[in-house]
Formats: C-alpha cells, sequence, structure tokens
C-alpha cells in the first residue's frame, strides 16, 4: 500500500479548523484508514481502527516520552506525569494509580458523588436557570478533592473548578482558551505543591488510605520520593480528570432530551443497571471527547506495507475508531442496545485509550467515569425533574474539546422523593 501523505508545510491550522474531523476528513478522502500529514512542523502518521489499536499499544513499536507537545505538558498533562513515561519507570508509576482503583474505593468515590447531587439538586431548586455543564464540573471537581483527601475550601471551589476546566478546555485550542489553560495550570500546580509539602511537613494530617497520601509518599523505581511538582502533577492527574466526567454527564443530559426513546428505555425494564450501563457506553462512544492520542515510534518497523521510521509520531483517531463503519452499524446513530451483544475487546472500543490498563497508557480512570456517569443517570432520571428551554444545543466538531454551545441550561429542576 502506498502511504497517501498531504502535501504542504504544515497543517496544524487545519487540525484546529477542523477538529476531531481532521483526521476522519483526510482518511475518507483517501479512502484509506492510515496517512500522513504534518503537524507543529514534524511529520505525523495518523492511523484508525481495532488493528491500527492494536499496533499502536505494543509497547516495544511505540514510546511516549517526547510524544506530548510542549503545548499540552504546559496546559493540560504537566511535566514529568505518568503520560510521558515508558517501560519500568511507566509500569511502577501506573501501578500508583491502578492500586487506587478498588472496589472500595470505587464505592467510595461514589457515595460522595452521590451526596453532593443531593446538595446540588437542592441548590438548584433556588435557582432560576442552571448552567449544568459549569454545576456538574463544579460536583466533580468537589467529589474528586474529598476522594483524593485533598482539602477544598467552599469559597474556593469555583476558583478551582474553573483552572481545572481551563486545562481540560485549552486541549486543541491556540489563542486566549489555550493560555487560559497555562495559567490554570501553573496556579493549579502551585495549590497542590503546597498541599503535598504541607503532609510531608504533617502540618495537613490525612488519612493514609486517600490517593493524595499514596502520591505524597510515593516512592519511584530508585526508592526516592517523587518530588513535590511531579506529585502535584500526578494528584492533578486525579483531580482535573474527574472534573472532566461533568462533560460526559453534560453529554448525558443531552441524549436523554435529544433521544427520548433511548430514555424510556433506560427507565424500564427489569434490568435498569444494564439498560444505565449500556446508555452510558454510547454516550462515551457516539459524543466527542478526546479526538485522539500519540505516540513516538520506538523502531523503524513495516505495517500494511507503511515504514513507520524511529520516532515519527503517530496518531491513533479515537474519535474516528468509535465511529468506524467496519466496526459499529451506523456509527452516527446513538443506540445504547447495541451493547448488549456486543464483542468488545482492549481495542474497538477507545473513548478512554485502548490496551490494557497495567501495562499499557489506557485511561487509569475509565470504571471511575463508568461508575459516576450511571449513578449521574439515576439522578438525572429517577431524582429530579428539570425543563431544558429553548437554547442552541448544538456542539461543534470544530471545537476540541467539544461541549453544547449554551453549555446546556436547565430550569425548573425540582427533587423527586422516593
Ligand atoms: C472524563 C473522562 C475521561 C476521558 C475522556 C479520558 C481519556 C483518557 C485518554 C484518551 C487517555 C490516554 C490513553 C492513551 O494515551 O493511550 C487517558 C489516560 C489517563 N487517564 Fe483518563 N480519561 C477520563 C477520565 C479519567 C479519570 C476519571 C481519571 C482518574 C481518576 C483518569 C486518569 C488518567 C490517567 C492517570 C491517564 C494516564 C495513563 C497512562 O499514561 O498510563 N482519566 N485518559
Amino acid at each position: 500500500m502506498v502511504l497517501p501523505k498531504e502535501s504542504g508545510l504544515d497543517h496544524s491550522v487545519n487540525l484546529l479548523k477542523e477538529g476531531y474531523c481532521f483526521i476522519p476528513n483526510r482518511m475518507r478522502a483517501s479512502n484509506t484508514s492510515v496517512i500522513q500529514t504534518r503537524l507543529l512542523g514534524q511529520k505525523v502518521i495518523c492511523i484508525r481502527g481495532q488493528e491500527a489499536a492494536e499496533l499502536f499499544y505494543n509497547q516495544d513499536l511505540f514510546k511516549r516520552q517526547g510524544a506530548a507537545p510542549r503545548r499540552i505538558l504546559k496546559s493540560l498533562f504537566g511535566k514529568g506525569g505518568v503520560q510521558g513515561l515508558d517501560e519500568q519507570a511507566h509500569k511502577h508509576r501506573k501501578a500508583l494509580f491502578m492500586d487506587l482503583m478498588t472496589c472500595d474505593s470505587l464505592k467510595k468515590i461514589k457515595q460522595i458523588a452521590e451526596k453532593q447531587w443531593e446538595i446540588a439538586i437542592k441548590r438548584w431548586e433556588a435557582i432560576e436557570e442552571v448552567e449544568l455543564f459549569h454545576e456538574l464540573e463544579k460536583l466533580m471537581c468537589i467529589t474528586a478533592c474529598q476522594w483524593t483527601g485533598v482539602p477544598i475550601r467552599a469559597i474556593n471551589l469555583h476558583t478551582r473548578t474553573s483552572d481545572l476546566s481551563a486545562m481540560i478546555d485549552a486541549f486543541g485550542a491556540a489563542g486566549p482558551r489555550h493560555w487560559r489553560g497555562r495559567i490554570a495550570r501553573k496556579r493549579a500546580e502551585k495549590w497542590i505543591t503546597y498541599i503535598v509539602e504541607e503532609v510531608r511537613h504533617s502540618n495537613i494530617i490525612i488519612d493514609s488510605n486517600t490517593p493524595l497520601y499514596k502520591i505524597t509518599w510515593h516512592r519511584d523505581l530508585s526508592g526516592e520520593l517523587l518530588d513535590v511538582h511531579t506529585a502535584a502533577v500526578e494528584v492533578l492527574n486525579l483531580l482535573r480528570p474527574i472534573t472532566a466526567i461533568g462533560r460526559f454527564i453534560t453529554f448525558s443530559t443531552l441524549a436523554l432530551y435529544e433521544f427520548p426513546e433511548a430514555k424510556q428505555e433506560i427507565m424500564s425494564g427489569d434490568n435498569r443497571d444494564q439498560n444505565k450501563e449500556m446508555f452510558v457506553q454510547e454516550v462515551r462512544r457516539y459524543y466527542p471527547f478526546a479526538p485522539f492520542t500519540g505516540a513516538r515510534v520506538n523502531r523503524d518497523f513495516t505495517w500494511n506495507h507503511v515504514l513507520f521510521k524511529k520516532n515519527t509520531l503517530v496518531l491513533l483517531d479515537i474519535y474516528g475508531t468509535n465511529h468506524d463503519s467496519t466496526l459499529w452499524e451506523n456509527p452516527y446513530t446513538f443506540n445504547p442496545k447495541r451493547f448488549l451483544k456486543w464483542e468488545g475487546n482492549p481495542f474497538n472500543f477507545i473513548p478512554q485509550g485502548g490496551g490494557e490498563y497495567d501495562l499499557g497508557h489506557r485511561c487509569a480512570g475509565e470504571w471511575i467515569t463508568i461508575e459516576l456517569m450511571k449513578s449521574s443517570l439515576h439522578f438525572l432520571t429517577e431524582r429530579m425533574s428539570y425543563e431544558i428551554p429553548e437554547q442552541d444545543l448544538r456542539y461543534s466538531l470544530k471545537r476540541m474539546p467539544a461541549i453544547p454551545a449554551n453549555r446546556l441550561i436547565i430550569n425548573h429542576v425540582r427533587r423527586c422523593s422516593y
């Protein structure tokens, strides 16, 4: 196969303009699922699909060091975090995260979130209009702080949430949105660095079971404590993505509105838990969030007659794989029932990355995401009533990360008693 190569010096501007469709557009034009383009001044190969995901998560062929550009490290990820590690160093750090994901721990975060939902609904009852997206980010931020053990004062919740939100929102942005993300990261790192230091000096006493404690006292492979900055980056690697679940829950709310038959199905039948799970899976597949993920070629190899040269940046198209018609029937139709007889494997459904959790770079928080989305559905469908007034509910695939134009306004919120 001849690798289709996009001509021209650089296409970073097109990436910003086309967003989630940048890779799919080029693949459609050349009728293939491997293409070459140029981004941020370098050659980039983009791949899509199950086989592509299997290839991408082969750690002998790909590495993460040097894959994330500086602008992403300065806003979304931070420097020194688990995302950029390889081999033993990655395995060791990833174990720190995966050890936090026990059944008890998942139960705990779910309980915290449910309590916060109760409090939030009470508050929303007294408000004329609720901007749901920001409210959900706040709800998730306080949940994240309580679960991790990070102390936060009510008066600071708005600023802390805005900062975590700005880091997420900076992805795929240039100009002011990107700079807001950078400033937010600086402020958030300063906040968490201070907290880690205070824990180390015993000025803040926290339970040894909390993620904050475990990260603060984690030792790297040489037996040294993480430097405070890296520890702060890893604590933020929990706070930021848990806050990001608010975006998926906003899309769940939109789905409940856009697809009333699907809503009816989760509220009826004997197996409501399974129905909720299928709905959540379909929200994670159908709506746009993470567009792609990147790695560098570790050593020269050939795949499907295409030569991947050492150090080339490769992007795995997440959005495209979740809408790949060879994997999903009618991929642009919202259909939770597709998960009823779904034959899943670690490479064909990758909203939060693919492959293995412990050894690879698959998202450490996928179970938390699913659990918190499921319990949110319970509140949205059974524990509260609300209306969605006339507004612009469209979301643009050109904006990464996507979000409905009006951030989803709801009104006439009422609590439902059992
Ligand atoms: C809100 C929804 C979420 C989305 C869309 C998402 C998406 C992703 C993606 C695409 C990756 C990269 C996979 C790769 O490069 O191969 C990732 C990695 C990661 N995620 Fe998530 N994530 C979410 C929630 C969470 C949560 C709730 C947590 C923690 C509680 C979390 C923690 C992490 C960590 C630590 C990594 C790095 C894993 C590694 O490099 O080994 N994420 N996530």
